[in-house]
């Protein structure tokens, strides 16, 4: 990879980025482009953008890069007989899956399945492991109520009208804040931003407050936990009032409020979700579709909650930097008849091969470890940064390792500023929630780039 960012444009995106997406503009729509990418030139954590710029990206993509680009591993992968047998002969995985596909499963995958979770269903996205998830838990709830009886004649015949008791009075509860895609269950799920919502019919569900988490933590320690006991309050109340009309067949949250800002609580909150959706009987999800794969100094982000034997997520969804999606769960939850979580693909044996390539990587190289100990000093180089640079960027917040950081902005605007001088200084960074910034670097980010990172966050605090 570069040895460092390299940029001759007055600005990033460049001319020949702007012809280029401005053509693309013609077949869709290009107006969420950041920069046009020069894959072939990108390597490690640098990506090259159609102008030929060398960008540090401690974004990767959204969140979706693990190890960085064209990692010689993966490249190798690319050129085998497995892997080109995969990739040119989609199967229909839920009709005919091929000969190699539990062991393909078995040597990947299920090595890092959470604790208790021996069951995976493969999906295409984060949005459709969320939905199988929402499928998974109605129809288990459901099966449940009716002590695993068959579907009666109202039911079969209701649910074609769309009408209940066929179509149970079921509702799934999120988080203010909380994001888990953009079809139609996951976006009725999603509490972001309302240009995600707005226009699309959605179920009425409800929505449990987040704690408000105020920083620094150790100056704030009595106000979180009062904050943390108010909201699971609240939720347990959502729970209960539900039970009397539309009981919740499932309660999905986020490790780290992401797209809603990076907002954070502590792992004895999160305990005590999973335990108040246990004793309502409400299945729980957790979606890791962000948080999972080692960015935040563990695997997953959701053994930091120090969830005891039997407190296992009956669900955990994953995405993005393992680039094949799906959901881990038990037995219980596999529907009672064939052919109801069901689609074309189920998922991609191409996307399978690289995951186990990718969770190799990770083990042989110790990378999860690795991500937590950087992680502590990114947050300390940072820390230093921002006390000399008082009153512009609050709120640092992390999870004491792993490199999934953010601070805030005083304002949208000095956010937005902030992001666009910074890839004009070379380094490619995200946004999220109305004035956060976040950092998702790959975990092969190491202390060279955490060096190149801190000279340009400098530099360009200087300049906003
Ligand atoms: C926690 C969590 N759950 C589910 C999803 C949906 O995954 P995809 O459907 O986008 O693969 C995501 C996707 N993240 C995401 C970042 S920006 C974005 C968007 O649609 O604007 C989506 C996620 O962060």
């Amino acid at each position: 990879e570069p040895v460092k960012p390299q940029v001759h444009t007055d600005a990033v995106p460049g001319p020949k980025s702007l012809a280029i997406s401005k053509d693309i503009d013609q077949i869709q729509d290009a107006r969420t482009h950041v920069l046009v990418a020069d894959y072939e030139k990108s390597s490690g954590n640098y990506l090259v953008d159609a102008d030929n710029n060398v960008l540090l990206d401690v974004f990767g993509q959204i969140s979706s890069i693990a190890l960085g680009y064209n990692v010689p591993q993966l490249i190798e992968l690319a050129k085998s007989k497995e892997f080109i047998t995969a990739a040119l002969n989609r199967p229909a995985l839920g009709s005919f899956p091929p000969k190699d596909w539990a062991k393909w499963l078995e040597e990947g995958l299920l090595t890092v399945r959470p604790k208790g979770l021996d069951h995976l269903v493969t999906t295409l996205c984060g949005s459709s492991a969320n939905e199988t998830a929402f499928k998974a838990a109605c129809m288990a709830y459901r099966n449940r109520e009716r002590g695993g009886a068959a579907f009666t004649q109202e039911e079969l015949d209701s649910c074609m009208l769309n009408h209940a008791p066929g179509s149970p009075e079921l509702v799934v509860l999120s988080f203010k804040s909380g994001f888990h895609g953009r079809l139609f269950g996951s976006l009725s799920a999603t509490r972001s931003k309302a240009i995600h919502k707005i226009d699309v019919p959605a179920f009425d569900w409800p929505v449990a407050p987040f704690p408000n988490t105020q920083y620094p933590l150790a100056e704030n320690e009595a106000a979180n936990k009062a904050e943390e006991a108010k909201c699971l309050a609240e939720y347990e109340e959502i729970l209960i009032q539900h039970k009397k009309t539309r009981p919740v067949a499932a309660v999905i949250i986020e490790p780290i409020l992401s797209e809603g800002g990076d907002c954070h609580a502590s792992p004895e909150y999160f305990r005590q979700l999973r335990l108040i959706a246990k004793k309502h009987g409400a299945f729980f999800i957790v979606d890791e579709v962000q948080t999972g794969v080692g960015a935040t100094g563990k695997f997953w982000a959701h053994e930091k909650w120090g969830l005891k034997e039997g407190e296992e997520p009956d669900f955990v969804t994953f995405s993005k930097k393992m680039q094949q999606a799906g959901i881990f769960h038990k037995l219980e939850t596999r529907p009672n008849a064939p052919y109801r979580n069901y689609n074309t693909w189920m998922g991609d044996p191409m996307r399978t091969l690289q995951a186990r390539e990718i969770i190799k990587v990770i083990r042989d190289n110790n990378l999860v470890e690795h991500t937590a100990v950087t992680g502590k000093k990114l947050a300390a180089t940072l820390e230093d940064i921002f006390s000399r640079n008082q009153g512009v960027v609050s709120n640092h917040r992390g999870q004491d390792d792993g490199t999934f950081q953010a601070f805030d902005f005083e304002t949208p605007a000095k956010r937005d500023a902030f992001v666009a001088k910074m890839r004009a200084n070379g380094i490619q960074v995200g946004g999220c929630g109305d004035r956060s910034t976040r950092l998702r670097p790959t975990l092969t980010f190491g202390d060279a780039h955490l060096a190149i990172l801190a000279e340009a966050i400098e530099k360009t605090l200087k300049q906003i």
